[in-house]
């Protein structure tokens, strides 16, 4: 098993620079499917383990598919195979976005039905519903679901019931090699969005709109390989801050991209921490004190529910109390229990949590419950007195690239090991290892 260890009480200084968005690469990777002749490079792909999933699933689809340095290169032009199997979905719900270009390109997908997970039950009803709109016959049987059309899907005027980023992209994907005009409203308008549009435009599609509440596309014939580069992480980038913040740092986070993270800035300011835009990134400069603020996460540009639980380490040290409302999910406070352990005064009441603070944070063995509660754990051991050991690693890995050393190069004592799994007695004290 590994962990990563976090002795508490170190300032962060120094540069950290973002990777390429988990949650902008994998679409473009699905996307990617589309093309039937040319290859495609996607350039600044974070090697996260979320991305050699989505790679995996299109090698099964009989994609050719090769990655390094940071790049991918994809050859769709062959012949694909139109099921992704549970394995894959299992591993990683964004799988789910290789069925609108299935759909599209083959006229058939049969994807694993996606399970709940930690932060929430999840369904895709939205993204189904806009296939069938288009024309497709959607069954839900045996784990599955099957899509169908006969010959090509049809434009069609679709409004979602919430603004679904997954849905957005699956709808976008599938409408690019429709028959006819796609309007889609009450669209998810966060910048992966755009940056998917872009992806798609330059594969030779014709989506107008992305980034605002209502998406035209023009159904085109075919389309072929491009390349292009992913936007920076603001997640990621986020969560630096908040690491920068929570130990009085002063840290610069190339390639964050201020107007993408403007809720969050706007959030950090009133607590009282300082930015600079320089010429290759956000400067963060933190105050001695943080003060207490309420936040209610919100579809893009509201405050990310990716945030909410790095928000939460950092509350915890501010002073007074906050009240934190998560309204996208319905159950992404697992983290709560686990601060708990790390000696923070919280309160459930319903979708929001009542941060009493500051906190005398002590470092515990906790456990990552989804990466970025994973994340949020390093962050207040960054700031706990004593020794934090965080477990569960793989959900951190989904979504950051060598974050323990990015957090030591910029002076946190932190380190990553592997911890013998010992079968134990009943009743015998536990040894740690390393
Ligand atoms: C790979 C990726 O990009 N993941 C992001 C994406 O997830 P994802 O695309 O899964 O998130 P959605 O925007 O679809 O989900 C938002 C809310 O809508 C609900 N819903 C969604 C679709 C649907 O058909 N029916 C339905 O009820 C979900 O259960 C959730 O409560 O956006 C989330 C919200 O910003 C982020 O937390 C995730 O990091
Ligand atoms: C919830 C997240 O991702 P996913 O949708 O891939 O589970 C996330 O990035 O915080």
């Amino acid at each position: 098993m590994e962990k990563i260890i976090v002795r508490g009480g170190k300032k962060l200084n120094g540069t950290v620079k973002v990777e390429g968005a988990k949650n902008a690469v994998l679409p473009v990777i699905a996307a990617s499917l589309l093309a039937s002749n040319g290859k495609s490079i996607i350039h600044d792909v974070p090697a996260l383990s979320d991305v050699y999933t989505i790679n995996e699933v299109l090698r099964y689809l009989n994609a050719e598919v090769k990655f390094e340095n940071n790049t991918v290169y994809i050859d769709a032009s062959r012949e694909l195979t139109s099921e992704a199997p549970f394995e894959y979905v299992r591993k990683m719900r964004a799988s789910v976005l290789v069925m609108g270009s299935l759909l599209a390109r083959l006229g058939h997908a049969r994807v694993a039905l996606p399970g709940g997970c930690a932060i929430g039950t999840r369904p895709i009803d939205q993204h189904l519903k806009g296939f069938e709109a288009m024309g497709a016959i959607v069954q839900v049987g045996n784990g599955f679901i099957d899509a169908k059309v006969e010959g090509r899907l049809k434009g069609a005027k679709i409004y979602l019931d919430i603004p679904s980023v997954g849905a957005t992209e699956n709808i976008m994907m599938a409408a690019t090699l429709a028959e006819g005009t796609t309007i889609l409203e009450n669209c998810a308008k966060e910048p992966e969005i755009v940056d998917l549009a872009n992806y798609l435009n330059s594969m030779g599609a014709n989506v107008v709109g992305a980034g605002t509440e209502t998406i035209r596309i023009e159904g085109v014939d075919e389309l072929h390989g491009a390349e292009h580069t992913i936007i920076p992480d603001r997640i990621e980038a986020g969560t630096f801050i908040t690491a920068a913040a929570i130990t009085g740092g002063n840290v610069l986070v190339q390639g964050a991209v201020p107007e993408h993270i403007s809720a969050l800035i706007a959030k950090l300011k009133e607590m009282g921490v300082e930015f600079v835009e320089e010429k290759d990134g956000l400067r963060v400069i933190a105050p001695e004190k943080l003060k207490a603020v309420d936040i209610k996460t919100m579809p893009y540009p509201g405050f990310p529910t990716d945030m909410q639980a790095q928000m939460m380490a950092l509350l915890l040290t501010a002073e007074g109390t906050s009240m934190i409302t998560e309204t996208v999910f319905e159950n992404r406070f697992m983290h709560v229990e686990e601060f708990r352990r790390m000696n923070a005064n919280l309160k459930i009441d319903g979708r929001s949590v009542i941060v009493n603070g500051p906190a005398d944070l002590q470092g515990a063995e906790v456990a990552a419950t989804d990466l970025r509660a994973g994340a949020a754990l390093v962050i207040a051991g960054l700031a706990a007195d004593g020794i934090t050991r965080v477990t569960e690693l793989k959900h951190i890995d989904r979504g950051y690239v060598n974050f323990h050393g990015k957090l030591a190069a910029l002076g946190a004592d932190i380190e990553r090991i592997t911890v013998e799994e010992t079968t134990q007695a009943p009743n015998t004290t536990s040894i740690a290892i390393n």
